[in-house]
């Protein structure tokens, strides 16, 4: 069954990892996609090329999502190219691992501006464009395990995926009475360029491995299904909700 038959999805940080894979499961669940990246050229033209072949129409727009001006111009070409805007995932992220108290000033606002205010923007630019067509609409935002447990070399990223939890919750209240639904992903460790530097370390990884019950660390497509699922009408009543996609790691104590 195509549970996106018909609707436009846009995907922010879809060159690569989770992005990407929710960019092509859209498509194969019957919608045209428009993604966003900021620096891998040959990545984004290869998602397209993907969504292409799962039937879908695809349209990358480079841009960096810390600016405001990012989110208006990525909803105006996708409205440009196919007609509106029924599903926005604002997945794109950064996560450069340091300690905390050497913590270089200009990490923590990179950090902060690209996950929360560039999810921030992202999100308002889709629900204004979701507002004046009046048929409502869906909106997922990629969070994290983050939200909810800290991490030594994270002082800095788990603010933000809580912020971004947060958001999903409070615009959830402010957009319900347009028909748009809000929700988010929790995402436990999933293989991606994101942590490939950290996960090098076997001990490291296997340690991540160990602390989850499934006995693997996720694949980027298993985040397809809940995204899809959240993203499509099966949803529909749906929203403020926040889906841990962990293989049980959160609750693993002991
Ligand atoms: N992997 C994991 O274990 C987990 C990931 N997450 C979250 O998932 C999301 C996706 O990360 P993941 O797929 O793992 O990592 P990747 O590094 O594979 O993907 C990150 C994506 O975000 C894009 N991006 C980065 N900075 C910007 C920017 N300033 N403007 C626009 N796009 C940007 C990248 O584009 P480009 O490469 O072209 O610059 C890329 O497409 C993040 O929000 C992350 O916090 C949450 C929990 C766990
Ligand atoms: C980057 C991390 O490995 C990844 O991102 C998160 O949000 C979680 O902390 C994961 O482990």
């Amino acid at each position: 069954m195509k549970l996106l038959e018909g609707k436009t999805v846009l995907v922010t940080g879809a060159s690569t990892g989770i992005g990407r894979a929710a960019a092509i499961g859209a498509a194969q669940h019957g919608a045209d996609v428009v993604i966003n990246y900021h620096s891998r050229d040959e990545d984004a033209q290869s998602c397209i090329a993907a969504i292409e072949a799962a039937g879908g129409r695809g349209l990358a727009v480079k841009g960096d999502v810390a600016d405001a001006a990012t989110a208006t111009d990525f909803v105006a070409r996708a409205v440009d190219a196919f007609g509106g805007v029924d599903v926005m995932i604002s997945n794109a992220g950064i996560c450069p691992f340091h300690a905390f108290l050497d913590m270089p000033t200009e990490t923590v606002e990179r950090t902060f501006r690209v996950n929360l205010h560039g999810a921030y923007y992202m999100v308002q630019a889709a629900a204004r464009q979701m507002v004046a067509q009046g048929r409502g609409g869906a909106i997922v935002a990629v969070s994290s395990i983050s939200a909810l447990v800290g991490g030594e070399f994270q002082t800095h990223y788990t603010p933000t995926k809580a912020g971004v939890h947060s958001l999903m919750q409070s615009t959830a209240i402010a957009l319900g009475k347009h028909g748009i639904r809000c929700n988010s992903v929790l995402p436990g460790t999933i293989l991606t360029e994101i942590n490939k530097e950290d996960l090098a370390d076997d001990g490291k990884r296997r340690y991540m491995e160990a602390r989850t019950p499934l006995g693997r660390l996720g694949q980027p497509e298993d985040m397809v299904g809940p995204i899809v699922f959240l993203a499509s009408d099966m949803a529909a009543y749906v929203t403020g909700a926040a889906l841990l996609v962990d293989g049980g790691m959160y609750v693993n104590l002991q």
